[in-house]
Parts: structure tokens; C-alpha cells; sequence
């Protein structure tokens, strides 16, 4: 890995709902081999970025390459075939699948047999099965939940729902992980534990990450890089330390508070 190629790049978006602006002109950059945040106060436009990156939302102008590829308007499965997958803010668990199937279904937008191997369960059908349950398996023991395999998902504590999610999204083998609020209704013990996870994903697995997070103190311990978006328009993008004497983004924030 050479950890500077730059696996996505957003250049000039804009995204209009309506008469409100979203995003203005957005450039937005993540290097191989970093975690890369992206952050501002509520309403700045972080989530609508995701979207815009993994095909949920189309810009009305601008550049999205992703993986070395224009994926400007790619559909969100082909982003996501390509290795950029992403989580969501509010959990996306099937509560009624145990928690194995659940992560399965992470495995099975790569490990791929066809409808017909399905239906009359070729070797092919059973090897692909095998695989996806495998994969499951370590990417469970990976984020800290090596029982409860076999109760519905619904049945875990949020916290563990949660890293649930995210071993679902790494069964997919990514290249690039997208988090949008991983930390949201975690408390500071579950949070510092997501910190480690993170870092971890990055080191071990060498998967880049782009996360959207209002925790200032996780962004600022795990991230390489970040952007700050407010209003949606880019203010500021920089290392932590550069970010947290940034006069603009201190009084982004500090208007958020008053
Ligand atoms: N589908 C939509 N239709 C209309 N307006 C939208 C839509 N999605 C987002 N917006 C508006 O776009 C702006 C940016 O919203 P977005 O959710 O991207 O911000 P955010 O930075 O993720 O906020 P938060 O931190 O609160 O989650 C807001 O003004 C929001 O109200």
C-alpha cells in the first residue's frame, strides 16, 4: 500500500434539496491508508457528503471519483461492489436475523453464486455459503463479540448492535469504510473502545476510513486528516492540531453553542 493514492475524491459538489443549498462547491479528499473525518456543527452538510459519495443522493454539479474510478453516477451498488461501503447514523440492524445472518448478508455483496446455484444448491452455493459464514465469523470476533451468534440481532445491547453493524460493513471487505456517526448513543467506555476499533481497522485490516462524527474527542484521537464543513462549504482541512486552531472553525463551533 502506498498510502498516499487518493481513493476518493470529491471536487466542486454542490447538492440543492429544494430551495436550501446543502452543499456549495465541496472539495473533500481521502488518501490511502488514513482515517480522514469530516466534521461541523448539525446541518453542515456531513451526511449529505456520504450520501453523495456511496450514491444516495446525486449532485447537481461537480466530480466524484472513488477507487481511481468517476463514480459520479454510479449507481450506489456498483460504489459499494467497487469496495466503498458504508454505515449508517441510525442502526440499519435486521433485528429478527441472529446476529451470524446478519453479518452474512455484509459477506454476500462480495461472495456471489447465482440465483440458480441457490436454487438447487450446487457445490457452488455451498462454497459460497461457507465462505460468507467464515467471513462472518472473523469479522465478529474482530470487533469484540465472539457469542451470542445465534440470538436475534434485536437481542443485543445497542452498543454491541452497533459493532454488529460495522462487522457487517467490514464482511463486505472494503477499501474504503464510510461511518457516519459510529459513536452516536455509545457511552465514553463504548466510544474509547470505537476509537481503538478504528485505528485497528486502519492498522491491521488496511482498510481506509472516512467518518462523519460529532465526538470531537474521537476525531481528534484517531483521525490523520480532516475536513470541516459548514453551511456547505468547506472551511477548513487540515491535521488535528492544524484543525483545532483554526479561528474559523473555533467560531463555527462556537456559534453552534450559543
Ligand atoms: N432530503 C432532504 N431534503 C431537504 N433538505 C435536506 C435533506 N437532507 C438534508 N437536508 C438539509 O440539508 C442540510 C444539510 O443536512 P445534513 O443532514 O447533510 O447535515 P449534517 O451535517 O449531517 O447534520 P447533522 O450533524 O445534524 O446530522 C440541512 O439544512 C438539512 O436540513
Amino acid at each position: 500500500m502506498s498510502g498516499h493514492d487518493v481513493l476518493l475524491h470529491c471536487q466542486g459538489v454542490h447538492v440543492r434539496f429544494g430551495g436550501v443549498m446543502a452543499l456549495t462547491d465541496v472539495d473533500f479528499q481521502v488518501l490511502e491508508g488514513t482515517i480522514t473525518a469530516l466534521i461541523g456543527p448539525n446541518g453542515a452538510g456531513k451526511t449529505t457528503l456520504l450520501n453523495v459519495v456511496s450514491g444516495m443522493v446525486p449532485c447537481s454539479e461537480g466530480r466524484v471519483e472513488l477507487l481511481g474510478r468517476d463514480m459520479t453516477r454510479a449507481p450506489a451498488w456498483e460504489r459499494s461492489r467497487a469496495g466503498a461501503v458504508r454505515t449508517f447514523q441510525n442502526l440499519e440492524v435486521f433485528t429478527t436475523m441472529n446476529v451470524l445472518e446478519n453479518v452474512m448478508t455484509g459477506a454476500h455483496r462480495v461472495v456471489r453464486y447465482g440465483p440458480i446455484s441457490a436454487l438447487l444448491k450446487t457445490p457452488a452455493y455451498f462454497r459460497g455459503e461457507h465462505r460468507c459464514r467464515e467471513l462472518a465469523e472473523e469479522k465478529l470476533t474482530f470487533v469484540g463479540i465472539d457469542s451470542d451468534w445465534n440470538l436475534p440481532a434485536g437481542e443485543l445491547p445497542y452498543g454491541k448492535q452497533r459493532l454488529l453493524e460495522l462487522a457487517r460493513a467490514l464482511a463486505a471487505q472494503p477499501r474504503l469504510l464510510l461511518l457516519d456517526e459510529p459513536a452516536a448513543g455509545l457511552n465514553t467506555t463504548e466510544t474509547r473502545a470505537l476509537a481503538e476499533l478504528i485505528r485497528r481497522i486502519r492498522d491491521e485490516l488496511g482498510i481506509t476510513v472516512a467518518i462523519v462524527e460529532h465526538d470531537m474527542d474521537l476525531i481528534m484521537g484517531v483521525s490523520n486528516a480532516i475536513t470541516v464543513l459548514h453551511f456547505g462549504q468547506v472551511i477548513a482541512s487540515g491535521t488535528p492540531s492544524e484543525i483545532q486552531k483554526n479561528p474559523e472553525v473555533v467560531a463555527a463551533y462556537l456559534g453552534e453553542e450559543a
